[in-house]
């Protein structure tokens, strides 16, 4: 897909979500969302890839949630566990191809925390999601993984850090949505190296067959 809905353009999670189960039913198998999110974690500089290792609902804490309502079970189960949401065989080969490829200095793996956004984060709320375990935060993503893990999707998450997330007061400079572009951009040759040669080896992760679909907004 080019672009993805996002909650603060006013969809409801429901049509931010639609296309996983659209994908369930087109026999795709494996999912890979990019986005770009902010890097909280002090050891990540702009322009680093993040493998997501695991993610924050932040909006679903306050019920903001893409499976409130009736459950329907043609697609999943009613309490479905999201404790490895992001398949750790993918992770291990694209962390492998990262290596590979002379990116490995790039690359780390991390917890991605979705805030509804349209606002960057105050220093406060910066503070906050950092002392929760985020190691970076975007907008996006979260609800669409939880759909896909929903209906058995298999998913690879890659977030590019375009800026550094602000925790300190004396801090001068202001993230904005150019600086987010300018790095998507700096970095598409490098996403595009990287997820190129993962489809061509994707058969080598056992479970992986051809259905496979690539999901991102900026990057
Ligand atoms: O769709 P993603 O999460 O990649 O887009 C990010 C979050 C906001 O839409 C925007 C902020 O600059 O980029
Ligand atoms: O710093 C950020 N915060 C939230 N979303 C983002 N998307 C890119 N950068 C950021």
């Amino acid at each position: 897909m080019q672009g993805r809905f996002h909650l603060y353009e006013g969809y409801s999670l429901c049509k931010v979500t639609f296309p996983m189960r659209i994908f369930k039913l087109m026999g795709v198998e494996t999912i890979v969302v990019t986005n770009a999110s902010g890097g909280l974690c002090q050891d990540f500089k702009v322009g680093d890839i993040m493998v997501i290792k695991d993610h924050i609902n932040l909006p679903g804490f306050a019920g903001q949630h893409p499976l409130c309502g009736p459950n329907d079970e043609r697609f999943g189960i009613r309490f479905p566990c999201m404790s490895d949401a992001y398949s750790k065989d993918l992770r291990k080969l694209v962390l492998d191809i990262t290596a590979e490829l002379g990116y490995s200095n790039f690359v780390h793996e991390g917890v991605y925390c979705m805030v509804s956004g349209p606002n960057f984060e105050t220093i406060a709320e910066a503070r906050m999601l950092h002392i929760l375990g985020s190691d970076s935060v975007g907008m996006s993503t979260v609800p669409e993984v939880t759909v896909a893990k929903h209906c058995g999707l298999r998913v690879l998450g890659l977030s590019l850090i375009t800026n550094k997330v602000s925790l300190d007061y004396s801090r001068e400079e202001k993230v904005n949505h150019e600086e987010v572009l300018q790095i998507s951009k700096m970095r598409a040759e490098m996403l595009q190296n990287v997820l190129v040669t993962f489809i061509a080896r994707s058969h080598q992760v056992e479970t992986i067959n051809n259905s496979n679909c690539i999901y991102s907004n900026a990057v």
